[in-house]
């Protein structure tokens, strides 16, 4: 079975076959998006089954307006990735259906902010268990599928919360930091057999996950006040990043024009953790 194709567009995604977890999500839907704009194909996994239907529905549609665009090869996986059972379920039926896997995108995230003196227990672990053991569980699983092929990349979604201290943000920031450094240390395990590991951090996103914060879509919990104002408040660029912002970085750091970078991680966040 060969998985080295043609790199027809520079970016050498045709034809691969990618996951992208949190794929019903602001970020991951765009991530998704992009991936089939480069005709690659992507099994969508997030364990919201409903919201990943409408997503995969919405892009095949997008994709039948655009003249000359092929039907988008997309297969929805309903899975949690903090449930190591779901996550070695899901990836065996990826390969099953798609293929073997080459790429793996991981976006799903949750986010349940406020001060540590009300932090609860849950909140750390369930935060713990979506962003640092899912992670883990996910990479594990796909990178045992790619090690002995010899190629594949990955890409985890961190967050610029991970370097800088965030008010209300200690269980998620914590949560990403070990992610962040996980996927570094994966990345060095791997570099001699072809798989390249990167870390992209995005900072304040126009997506449900953001809008959520100043919105009060769950009021029994602690938000954060004064958005969105706030939010662009100290990014140099003057505004959010959009999800299209994340996208490229991330399947930039995908594609074969990424071929000899490993180990690093990529800030999208308009200046805002190292301007002043
Ligand atoms: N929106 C923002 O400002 C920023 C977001 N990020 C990160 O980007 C990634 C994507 O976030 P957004 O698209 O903004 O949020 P979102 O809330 O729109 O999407 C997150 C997706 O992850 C899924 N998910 C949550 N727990 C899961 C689990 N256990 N198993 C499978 N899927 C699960 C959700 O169902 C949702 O579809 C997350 O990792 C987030 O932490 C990082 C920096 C900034
Ligand atoms: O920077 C932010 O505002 C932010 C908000 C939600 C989630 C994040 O990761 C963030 O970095």
């Amino acid at each position: 079975m060969t998985v080295h194709g043609p790199l027809e567009d520079g970016l050498g995604l045709e034809g691969r076959i990618a996951v992208v977890t949190g794929a019903a999500g602001g970020i991951g839907a765009e991530i998704v998006a992009e991936l089939v704009r480069h005709r690659a194909a992507v099994a969508m996994v997030d364990r919201d089954g409903p919201a990943l239907e409408e997503v995969a529905a919405r892009l095949c549609k997008e994709a039948a307006v655009e003249p000359g665009t092929p039907e988008p090869r997309l297969l929805v996986v309903p899975a949690d990735v903090s449930d190591g059972r779901e996550v070695a379920d899901a990836v065996e039926r990826v390969e099953r259906d798609l293929g073997p896997i080459t790429h793996l995108v991981n976006a799903a995230g949750i986010l349940r902010p406020g001060p540590v003196a009300g932090l609860s227990e849950r909140d750390w672990d369930d935060t713990m268990a979506v962003n640092a053991t899912g992670v883990y569980l996910m990479s594990r699983a796909v990178a045992a599928r790619m090690a002995p092929r010899g190629f594949g990349a990955v890409v985890t979604v961190t967050s610029n919360a991970a370097r800088t201290a965030r008010t209300g943000m200690a269980a998620y920031a914590a949560s990403k930091a070990a992610a962040q450094a996980f996927t570094k240390c994966l990345g060095l395990e791997l570099a001699g057999t072809g798989i390249r590991c990167n870390v992209v951090a995005p900072g304040s996103t126009d997506t449900p996950m953001l809008t959520s914060l100043w919105e009060g879509a769950d009021a029994s919990r602690p938000s954060i006040e004064g958005a969105p104002e706030a939010f662009r408040v100290g990014i140099p660029t003057g505004r959010l990043a959009r999800p299209e912002d994340v996208a490229q970085a991330v399947v930039f750091l995908l594609s074969e024009r990424a071929g000899h970078i490993t180990l690093q991680d990529l800030t999208v966040d308009g200046g805002a953790t190292l301007g002043v």
